[in-house]
C-alpha cells in the first residue's frame, strides 16, 4: 500500500501544490489521481519516488516512510511511466527496456531474453527489439515505456498521463491492454490523468483533486458517479453521470433476449422478406455472428450484400452491463438491440423498454421507497462507501460490447 498522510508541498514561491493530502493507494489496485490542470496530481505522484520532497507530512510504502529510504533503493521498487514514454533515443528498444536491470548487473544475454518476454507482454513482437524509438509509433513507444517500468519487476508503478500522447483509438486499445496486463501482474499503481473518462475506466479507486492541491473525494468509480461529495466533483464527473453509472450497475443477466430472425449475408431478397419481423432484417456471417441490419425497402439487388448493411448499431453481450445493453438498443436502426453470447453468436434482441425495465428493477431491488435513482444504482453495483473493489461488470472487466 502507498499511503499519504497529511502531505503538503509548498514551492519556494509560495505556490501550495498539494495541501494536506491523506490518501491510501491499496495493494494490487489502481488508484487514479484526476483533476483540472495545476491541481497537484504530478507533484503528489513525484513525492512517492522522491523526485519531489514534501514540505510536511509522511508518505509510506508498505509501511516504510519514503523519506527514510535511499532514493535509488526506493526507485528500484517503483516503476515509472511518463507521457511520451521518455525513452533513450540512442538506445534500441531492448536496451531501453533493460536499462535498469543491466545497471543492476544483469548479464547481456539474460537481459535480452527478459526484454523479449516483457515486449511480448505489452503486445510487441521480437521484431521491435532492435528498432530505435524514432522508428516506433506513439502507441508503440508507450508500450515500450510500460515494459521498461516493469523490467525490474517492481511492486509499485507510478504512471503520469501514460496514454495521453496518442490518438483516441490507440488510447482505448492501450487502456484495455493495460487492464488486462494488470489483471496478470496485480501491481500497486498510482496513475495520473486529467481525463475523467480514463479515470473511471481504469481506476479501482479514483481520487479527485481540486485546485490548490486539495483532495475533493476518493472513491470507487460507481460511488463517485452515484454520490459525488460536492458540486465540484459532480461538475468534474460530468452531466451524464447517471448514464455512465449504468456501466457499473450490474449486468443484463435478468433481461431475456427475444428471438430475432436473421439471414446470412448473401441470402436472397425473398428469404430476407420471409424471415423479417418488420422492415428490418438482421444479417449475420456464416458462423452466426451478427454483422448489420438491412432495410428491406432499400435492398439493392436480388441478394443481401455488404452494401445493403446499416452498420451503425453496437452489440452487447448477454452478460454485458446495462449501459452496454441500453446503448445497443438505442443505436439500433430497427429499435431492437442485438445481444450476442460469449462466442459472439446472435443470442436475440432487446428493446429499449426491456432495458429500462431492468434498470428500474436494478434500482428497486435494494433501494428503500423514494430513494434517489443514483444511490439505488450504486447499491445494485454492490459498492459500499469507501470500498475500492471494482463492481461486477466494471471497466476492469474485458469489454463486453462491441461495434456491430
Ligand atoms: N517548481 C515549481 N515551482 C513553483 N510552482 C510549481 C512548481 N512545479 C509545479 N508548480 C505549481 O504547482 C501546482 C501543481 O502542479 P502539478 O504539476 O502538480 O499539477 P498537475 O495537476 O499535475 O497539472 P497538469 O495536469 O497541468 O500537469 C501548479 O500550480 C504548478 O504551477
Amino acid at each position: 500500500m502507498i499511503r499519504f498522510d497529511n502531505v503538503t508541498k509548498a514551492y519556494p514561491d509560495g505556490t501550495v501544490a498539494v495541501d494536506r493530502l491523506s490518501l491510501e493507494a491499496p495493494t494490487g489496485k489502481i488508484t487514479v489521481l484526476v483533476g483540472p490542470s495545476g491541481c497537484g496530481k504530478t507533484t503528489s505522484m513525484r513525492m512517492v519516488n522522491r523526485l519531489i520532497e514534501p514540505t510536511s507530512g509522511t508518505i509510506t510504502l508498505g509501511g516504510q516512510p519514503v523519506s527514510g529510504t535511499d532514493a535509488t533503493e526506493l526507485r528500484r521498487k517503483i516503476g515509472y511511466v511518463i507521457q511520451h514514454a521518455g525513452l533513450f533515443p540512442h538506445k534500441n528498444v531492448a536496451d531501453n527496456v533493460m536499462a535498469l536491470p543491466r545497471l543492476l548487473g544483469l548479464g547481456r544475454r539474460e537481459a535480452r531474453t527478459r526484454a523479449l518476454e516483457l515486449l511480448e507482454r505489452v503486445g510487441l513482437g521480437p521484431q521491435f527489439a532492435d528498432r530505435y524509438p524514432w522508428q516506433l509509433s506513439g502507441g508503440q513507444q508507450q508500450r515500450v515505456g510500460v515494459a521498461r517500468a516493469l523490467a525490474a519487476d517492481p511492486p509499485y508503478l507510478l504512471m503520469d498521463e501514460p496514454f495521453s500522447a496518442v490518438d483516441p483509438v490507440v488510447r482505448a486499445q492501450l487502456q484495455e491492454e493495460f487492464l488486462r496486463l494488470q489483471r496478470e501482474i496485480g501491481k500497486t499503481i498510482v496513475l495520473v490523468t486529467h481525463d475523467i473518462d480514463e479515470a473511471l475506466k481504469l481506476g479501482d479507486q479514483v481520487a479527485v483533486l481540486r485546485e490548490g492541491g486539495r483532495l475533493a473525494q476518493a472513491a470507487a468509480p460507481a460511488e463517485l458517479l452515484a454520490r459525488p461529495a460536492d458540486a465540484f466533483v459532480a461538475g468534474f464527473v460530468g452531466r451524464d453521470r447517471g448514464y455512465r453509472a449504468l456501466g457499473f450497475a450490474g449486468t443484463g443477466d435478468g433481461v431475456i433476449p427475444a428471438a430475432e430472425p436473421a439471414v446470412v449475408l448473401g441470402a436472397t431478397r425473398a428469404e430476407a422478406e420471409a424471415a423479417a419481423l418488420d422492415g428490418w432484417i438482421l444479417v449475420t456471417a456464416p458462423g452466426g455472428e451478427p454483422i448489420g441490419w438491412a432495410a428491406l425497402d432499400r435492398l439493392d439487388g436480388d441478394r443481401v450484400t455488404e452494401q445493403d448493411l446499416n452498420l451503425s448499431a453496437t452489440t452487447a453481450r448477454t452478460d454485458g452491463t446495462l449501459r452496454e445493453l441500453l446503448d445497443a438498443a438505442l443505436s439500433s436502426p430497427s429499435g431492437r438491440g442485438v445481444l450476442v453470447d460469449a462466442e459472439g453468436h446472435l443470442a436475440g434482441t432487446v428493446s429499449p423498454t426491456a432495458v429500462a425495465r431492468a434498470i428500474e428493477e436494478a434500482a428497486s431491488v435494494t433501494a428503500p421507497a423514494g430513494a434517489i435513482a443514483g444511490s439505488a444504482v450504486e447499491s445494485a453495483a454492490g459498492v459500499t462507501a469507501g470500498s475500492v473493489e471494482p463492481a461486477a461488470g466494471s471497466a476492469a472487466e474485458a469489454p463486453a460490447g462491441s461495434h456491430l
